[in-house]
């Protein structure tokens, strides 16, 4: 089975180049001008731009345990509409897939069901709340992506630092959600003018800024490879930023609505803005993408989280946290950032593609190489689109960019040299 494409703008090597792609069995066989090839399937992309698949460490599917929010399939299927191949899921479904056993399941589960590559987060503690860690070794062994609490920060000081004494003797990844329970005080929005304004109780920066402190005095002491989930505070940013300058082995990822919406964006009760950390200040928000712009942050991670109707339109202090993201990510950032001359379409797709999965050591995910398998997507950066709840195929709906137009239209994804979407 071979497969050419003509006419690629293709992000190759970290630069655009114009070429065609030729794939054969499935893997990547030759990149040059004016490819001819015999018995080839040919698809002229008109010089789109065809880049590495898309890599998102920070998802969550629903299955098992919610699956009215979504499955393994929809949101695999939701990941390739957004572009994405390889995807990392987090390990807060029911059960937390927490001994051997059910994460065996839980692989077993995402290799039946997904359509991209789905890896697998396993939790850093027993039921991601309690203080008892799991069997780091076991699990990562097992297939363990790598570990995560997220959703709930660690509050014991002791576990965490063992679990990164563990987890770096393994060297393994500790991505962190990074929040100090007793500071959230059940804060439902950012605390400041929006959360007085709307007369919500609020979420303290420090609730992030405090933990994340302290884990990085532990990351030092441990040289654990340290990760900062969905990052949100100026101050958090100016953190690992010291961090990083002092040598400690820290990565940050941002989500895309922390980088184009702040806290005065909420104008009413709708919790389609309703996530955790929550939206921040503008100040906050500008911090964000400068530390984007100067290599801080490491990459850009959805934090998709789909939940049901019912689930979203109880107002903000009854609604649960999350929208979800995996399909408007890359639009939102080319639309936002790219087209605004705020980053380089060259440096957003590094942080969407090669920098993810070099960071967390994905071996075969983020770039494009001659041998290996066929991960990549076609996308159209000309032709405007408006963002619409009926064109998800995620199961969650709740996202508060609904309505917006956007540039960066996914035409299709190709797992192992076979189109899984196509619009
Ligand atoms: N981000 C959220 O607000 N919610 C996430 C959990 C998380 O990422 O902390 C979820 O699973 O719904
Ligand atoms: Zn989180
Ligand atoms: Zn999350």
């Amino acid at each position: 089975m071979k497969l050419l494409i003509k006419n690629a703008k293709l992000f190759y090597l970290n630069k655009l180049i114009n070429c065609d792609l030729l794939i054969e069995d499935g893997k990547f066989k030759q990149i040059a001008e004016n490819i001819v090839a015999t018995d080839a399937k040919i698809i002229d992309a008109k010089f789109q731009l065809v880049t590495p698949g898309l890599v998102d460490v920070h998802v969550h599917f629903r299955e098992p345990g919610q699956v009215h929010k979504e499955t393994i399939k929809t949101g695999t299927l939701a990941a390739a509409h957004g572009g994405f191949t390889t995807v990392g899921a987090m390990p807060n479904v029911i059960p937390v897939p927490d001994n051997a056993e059910k994460f065996g399941q839980q692989i077993a589960l995402n290799e039946q069901n997904s359509l991209i590559h789905t890896l697998q987060y396993a939790p850093v503690t027993v039921d991601e709340t309690s203080d008892k860690l799991v069997d780091i070794e076991e699990l990562s062994k097992l297939g363990a992506f790598a570990f995560s609490n997220d959703g709930h920060g660690i509050m014991n000081a002791r576990s965490m630092f063992m679990a990164m004494e563990r987890i770096a003797a393994i060297d393994s990844h500790l991505a962190a959600h990074v929040e100090d329970k007793n500071l959230f005080n059940h804060g439902v929005i950012n605390f400041g003018t929006a959360s007085q304004r709307l007369g919500l109780p609020g979420i303290q920066r420090v609730a992030e800024t405090s933990q994340l402190a302290r884990d990085l005095v532990l990351a030092k002491e441990t040289g654990v490879h340290y990760h900062v989930c969905h990052i949100s505070t100026k101050d958090g940013v100016q953190l690992v930023r010291m961090a990083k300058d002092a040598g400690i082995n820290v990565t940050c990822e941002v989500s895309p609505h922390h980088l184009l919406l702040s806290d005065q964006d909420i104008l009413n009760d709708d919790a389609n803005f309703k996530m955790n950390p929550p939206l921040r200040s503008e100040e906050d928000r500008q911090a964000l993408v400068a530390g984007l712009q100067d290599g801080t942050i490491d990459m850009i991670a959805t934090d998709h989280a789909p939940h049901a109707e019912d689930e979203k339109n109880q107002g903000f202090a009854k609604s649960v946290f999350g929208i979800t993201g995996i399909e408007t990510s890359f639009p939102l950032m080319y639309s936002r950032l790219v087209k605004t001359n705020i980053i380089s379409l060259e440096k957003l797709l590094k942080l969407m593609t090669n920098n993810p999965a070099e960071i967390f050591k994905i071996k075969v995910a983020g770039t494009i190489k001659l041998g290996q398998r066929a991960d990549f997507t076609i996308i159209n950066l000309d032709d405007e689109y408006a963002i619409k709840s009926k064109d998800f195929l995620s199961k969650g709906k709740n996202s508060p960019f609904i309505g917006q137009k956007v540039y960066g239209e996914v035409e299709q994804t190709y797992v192992n040299g076979t189109c899984i979407y196509s619009k």
